[in-house]
């Protein structure tokens, strides 16, 4: 079936880019994107394409292109459903807050009330497209709904679920390393459903890179594609500390390993604890999947990441405390960045909102500095935790737009984000006016610590030896 008309319902970091590619792409496929959150399109509709809702090097000028050629956002999500032959869903799956499977399961009522609206609307047979990340098994929950309308319209279900990286969304989708289609591969129309995707693809992937499944091992790889990069920052991260004991550099151990190319150098860079909307949710999802199978072993082997991750990044706030003579009360701390990685405005589970949690629970006072994250932003992430009144939260921190005034008088300085610009920036004239020891914490390992060293800076990275390595003191070999 040649696709004319697609829709996708969600115009988040998802559904905004991976649409705006696939118009670029197709130009004679009319793209509609619509959302029920109205700010969000009157963004994506801004003529003002820095003002766009989603950050990412890159896209504003392929919107630019496609917006009202073949590209549209809007908040008619009936009309767009109505009038698609292949429609996407790329809504909100987060880690359930509430009821059964509370703090782990993936809540899917956004999933749900997409498939009520669409049996509710469609007049004609469609191909619904699962975009989000899901539990294996959903499809069938979906096709439950879709197919107990008795209208008489007949669906395919297929999954496609996104890897793109935040930050590199737009290079993501342009040059994928693949693109899994799972669908019916038993029956005609499900092999239809599935050539007709695929031939959207074709148009910019090369066919090779495009593999078909059954949904359920599509489900499932996405998942587990989050577990294993998760798990390599874990894995790095638990060696981080142990270099930081024995005088390893954390840095020359992931080059060592990097080299085997059956390990890869890839996502082994130490950090103070990865954040973003999916690592963690998707985790407790597979772990909740995998409960409930009664898999117990399989389930606590994947929550050990997550327990490896919230660690890592109470260990770096309690380092901070600790070198700064065990407390920071009433001191000044600048942060250096907000977002959960760089190239992003997006925030979801940053490392920054856990540290500055813990360093407001004794009593510090931190200024902010992110390049790309709002004010408002900052500080309903701390609301959201309800560690304090909203009151405190903006009494205790405060949030600077530019570096230097975020630094100055500061007792230290944490590298929360590894935005390029924080390399470049003056550090001598930071130094000159911090109090004195003038403490770095390198959350990034981003800074160049010789240089630091030499202005006079305390620096501390991440599993970096505590002590002088080359020098063959410190503990012996534990026996
Ligand atoms: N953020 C990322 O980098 C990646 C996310 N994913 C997955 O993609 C999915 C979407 O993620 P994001 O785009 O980050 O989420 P998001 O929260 O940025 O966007 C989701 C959008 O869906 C809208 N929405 C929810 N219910 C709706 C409904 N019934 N009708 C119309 N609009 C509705 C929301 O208003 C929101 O704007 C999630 O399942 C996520 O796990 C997958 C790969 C990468
Ligand atoms: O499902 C998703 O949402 C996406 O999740 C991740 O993408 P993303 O979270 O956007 O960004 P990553 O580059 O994976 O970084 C995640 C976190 O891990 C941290 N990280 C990453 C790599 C590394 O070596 N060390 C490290 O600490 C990053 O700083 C960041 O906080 C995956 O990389 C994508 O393939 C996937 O599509």
């Amino acid at each position: 079936m040649k696709i004319k008309n697609i829709c996708c319902i969600g115009a988040g970091y998802v559904g905004g880019p991976t649409m705006a590619v696939i118009a670029q792409k197709c130009p004679d496929i009319r793209v509609t994107v619509v959302d029920i959150n109205e700010n969000r399109i009157a963004a994506w509709n801004d003529e003002n394409v820095e003002k766009l809702p989603v950050y990412e090097p890159g896209l504003s000028d392929i919107v630019k292109e496609a917006r009202e050629r073949n590209l549209f956002f809007s908040t008619d999500v009936d009309s767009a459903i109505d009038k698609a032959d292949m429609i996407f869903i790329s809504v909100n799956t987060p880690t359930k807050t509430y009821g059964i499977g509370k703090g782990m399961a993936a809540d899917l009522k956004w999933i749900e009330l997409c498939a009520r609206q669409i049996a509710s609307i469609a007049k004609d047979d469609k191909i619904i497209i699962e975009k989000s990340t899901l539990p294996v098994r959903t499809a069938a929950a979906l096709r439950d709904i879709l197919d107990n309308t008795g209208n008489g319209v007949k669906y395919q279900i297929l999954s496609n679920p996104e890897f793109l990286a935040e930050g590199t969304a737009v290079q993501d989708l342009l040059n994928p390393d693949r693109v899994l289609i799972g669908g019916d591969i038993d029956t005609e129309d499900g092999l239809q459903a599935i050539q007709s995707l695929s031939e959207i693809y074709e148009r910019w992937v090369p066919k090779e890179r495009i593999l078909t499944t059954n949904v359920w091992s599509s489900e499932l790889s996405k998942l587990t594609a989050n577990a294993f990069l998760a798990q390599r920052v874990s894995s790095i991260n638990a060696m981080s500390e142990l270099c930081e004991k024995t005088g390893a550099d954390v840095h020359e151990v992931a080059q060592a390993l990097g080299m085997d190319s059956r390990i890869g150098s890839k996502f082994l860079q130490s950090s103070v604890g990865f954040g973003g909307s999916c690592f963690q949710k998707d985790i407790l999802n597979l772990v909740y999947i995998a409960k409930s199978f009664g898999l117990n072993e399989v389930a606590d082997y994947w929550e050990q990441v997550i327990i490896m991750n919230d660690y890592q990044k109470r260990r770096f706030a309690n380092n901070m405390i600790q070198t700064l003579f065990n407390t920071v009360s009433g001191k000044k701390i600048t942060l250096l960045g907000w977002a959960f990685k760089k190239d992003t405005n997006d925030t979801r589970e940053s490392a920054a909102i856990y540290v500055a949690d813990h360093l407001l629970n004794e009593e510090a006072e931190i200024v902010v500095y992110d390049p790309k994250v709002e004010t408002e932003q900052i500080y309903s992430d701390l609301d959201y935790l309800k560690s304090r009144s909203k009151e405190a939260n903006r009494q205790s921190l405060k949030v600077a737009n530019n570096p230097y005034e975020a630094c100055k008088d500061a007792h230290a300085i944490a590298v929360l984000t590894e935005w390029e610009e924080f390399k470049h920036y003056d550090w001598e004239k930071i130094y000159d006016n911090m109090l004195k020891p003038a403490f770095v914490f390198d959350g990034r390992n981003l800074l160049n610590m010789e240089e630091l060293i030499k202005i006079g800076f305390v620096p501390k990275s991440v599993g970096k030896p505590e002590y002088d390595a080359k020098s063959f003191s410190g503990p012996a070999i534990a026996s």
